[in-house]
């Protein structure tokens, strides 16, 4: 960047006692240190004033001392070469606007317009932005969920005198009809503070009080570099802002502090933290927070924490807002691509990324490592996940009814179907016709048995839409690894049936997709067959009416069949990791239950042995060496 003043038009007139032909003139290379910079937080400048200050150690020798609007006249027209034309003129409009409103405006509350300390805040915060640790900031405020940090900040008396001088800008803006830009997008009440000469107060709040908070708490997304604010208020009630739509704020870190009045509802949501371009992914449980407004009571944020505020019911709510900015955080976001740091799904991809390389190498290690032959390779890899699923059964893990996903009506438009793949008559069994084998019958789960299925957008081997609360969204679905192979062979050997704890509207659907011509599937259970104990799902294998000689269950939840341990045979979950070989391995094993008079006896011998003699506590399945 080469920073000279060489501007044709002769701009300045430095010095009271000589003019400066800024053409002239050209920056320093190196500053001069000793020079002490003057302040020019009091002036409407198109940039901020620390870039004066930092600027003014640059300038020429011959203009470091002439009067301060001579050396701002100066570095603005400098600076004004880096904006663009357009926002050049942009940014001259809205200082002539705001220049207008200030010439104009008389404030009510002029000690409102600098910091005191002592008569805006509680002490409590005083005393940890004093103290300036970690401990410090921690021990006043609760982290409730990730990143979102609760603390009180302003005295009640502060918030009155706030919202009194709001009052009375907006009565002045009423009585001259003077027409006032609103916060932002979304909000067509409030005002901007900044805009009325609030901007240096806001500044510092910013920089000496929610700088050093940002740097310890929020350091990842910019926390100790911000250097801009938007500050502004917005209003909610009758008359006003009803509730907010689901967003994120163009800020870094967000301070939201709820200045008053009486009123009910208006509650923030969260819904996680999420980079540019997984703005629009799903929601994980864990990440959703609700929080009701206390008045003088903060929120602080990272402005890509999506969020909304709720209606607020009944009468007036009105909230301070200050969007602070990092411009040195916003310059270094642009060369990167991975913000697994602050973004909840970055960080998701990235795990999932190091379990399959995690997985992959274990695998080759014990390729490496074996001169087994391949069949015996994975029936040892099988083993060992036997021997991690063996101990976590002891436990029972079943799937409780709430994780399911909440289904209605699905709308496909990726895909169509015949009216009876959506069935939702109990036990919806839709008498498909497919080529028997033998007379033992294979119960299939479905979700992280033979697919896993998600929201959140990825990779997908197929998706579809559904409903979900009226809402439209997609399925993206994945088909465990040879799911292909390993459904042509079963329903070779056996009668196959699938029964799943989740909704017959999902279900239906993703299973139409996976058997298009009805070969597959003979019959199809869904979670109305299931039974319900204490909220958990268990797969009564009796619903199907055969003889539970010939019958057998594969399962990712063993819990679920603990009422014929016998029948069950675990598979290890998956989530859509690779490789997996969990499908193909079982299928020596299950050769051997084709022509037998009971299943039991066999499954048992591989897989409960153990179980059945000591139900407590199972010495681990042996782990040949390899
Ligand atoms: O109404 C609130 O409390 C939230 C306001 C907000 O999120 C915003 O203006 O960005
Ligand atoms: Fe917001």
């Amino acid at each position: 960047m080469s920073l000279h003043g060489s501007d044709r038009r002769d701009t300045s007139s430095a010095g009271g006692n000589g003019t400066v032909a800024a053409a002239s003139l050209r920056l320093r290379l190196n500053p001069n240190k000793e020079h002490k910079p003057d302040g020019y937080e009091d002036l409407q400048l198109d940039f901020s004033p620390n870039i004066f200050s930092s600027l003014e150690r640059y300038l020429p020798p011959s203009m470091l001392n002439v009067p301060r609007d001579d050396k701002a006249k100066f570095m603005r027209e400098i600076l004004l070469k880096y904006l663009p034309l357009g926002e050049r003129s942009r940014s001259q409009k809205h200082r002539e606007y705001r220049q207008k409103i200030i010439e104009n405006y008389q404030p009510l509350h002029r000690e409102l317009y600098s910091v005191n300390p002592a008569t805006f805040f509680v002490p409590s915060f005083l005393r940890a932005i004093n103290d300036n640790t970690e401990q410090s900031f921690r021990s006043i405020m609760s982290e409730p969920s990730p990143g979102i940090f609760i603390f009180d900040i302003f005295q009640t008396n502060f918030c009155e005198l706030l919202l009194s001088e709001i009052e009375n800008f907006e009565k002045w803006v009423t009585e001259t009809k003077f027409r006032i830009m609103r916060p932002n997008t979304m909000n067509k009440y409030g005002a901007v503070l900044d805009d009325f000469g609030l901007e240096t107060m806001l500044d510092k709040l910013m920089e000496g009080f929610i700088r050093p908070l940002s740097r310890v708490l929020l350091a990842e997304v910019g926390g100790a570099t911000l250097d801009s604010h938007h500050g502004f208020v917005v209003e909610y009630g009758k008359d006003r802002d009803v509730d907010l739509g689901f967003h994120v704020d163009d800020s870094e870190v967000t301070l939201n502090v709820c200045l008053g009045k009486q009123f009910s509802g208006g509650e923030l949501f969260f819904r996680g933290i999420r980079c540019e371009k997984h703005v629009n992914t799903g929601t994980h449980s864990e990440e959703i927070f609700d929080y009701s407004h206390v008045p003088g009571r903060a929120v602080l944020h990272r402005g890509r924490h999506r969020h909304g505020a709720r209606a607020t019911t009944s009468g007036n709510r009105v909230n301070l807002l200050l969007w602070c900015r990092s411009s040195v955080f916003r310059e270094m976001k642009r060369y990167q691509k991975d913000f697994s740091s602050w973004c909840g799904e970055c960080s998701r991809e990235k795990k999932e990324r190091q379990r399959s390389t995690i997985a992959a190498t274990k695998l080759k290690k014990l390729l490496e490592a074996s001169d087994c032959n391949f069949g015996e390779l994975f029936e040892s890899f099988q083993q060992l996940y036997d021997l991690l699923w063996f101990n976590s059964f002891l436990g029972f893990p079943i799937i409780p009814f709430d994780q399911e996903l909440e289904v209605i009506n699905p709308n496909n438009s990726q895909h169509t179907f015949s009216d009876n793949s959506l069935d939702t008559t109990p036990s919806s069994v839709s008498h498909r016709i497919c080529r028997k084998r033998s007379d033992v019958t294979l119960v299939l789960d479905l979700d992280e048995t033979l697919i896993h299925s998600s929201t959140f957008p990825r990779d997908a081997d197929f998706t579809f839409t559904m409903m979900s609360k009226g809402e439209a969204s997609t399925v993206y679905v994945r088909k465990r690894p040879f799911l292909e192979e390993f459904l042509e062979k079963v329903a070779e050997m056996f009668e196959v049936v699938i029964f799943t704890a989740s909704r017959s509207s999902y279900s239906a659907t993703l299973l139409d997709i996976l058997d298009p011509h009805n070969k597959l599937f003979a019959r199809r259970f869904y979670r109305d067959s299931c039974k319900r104990e204490d909220g958990h799902c268990l797969k009564d294998l009796t619903v199907l009416g055969i003889d539970m000689a010939k019958v057998f269950i594969i399962d990712n939840s063993p819990g679920v069949f603990r009422l014929h341990v016998n029948n069950g045979i675990p598979i290890k979950s998956w989530y859509g990791e690779c490789p997996d070989y969990a499908l193909i391995d079982l299928l020596p094993f299950l050769k051997k239950l084709v022509d037998v008079d009971d299943v039991r006896p066999i499954i048992a011998a591989k897989f409960w042995k153990k179980f059945n003699s000591a139900h407590s506590s199972p010495a681990p399945l042996p782990i040949r060496r390899i």
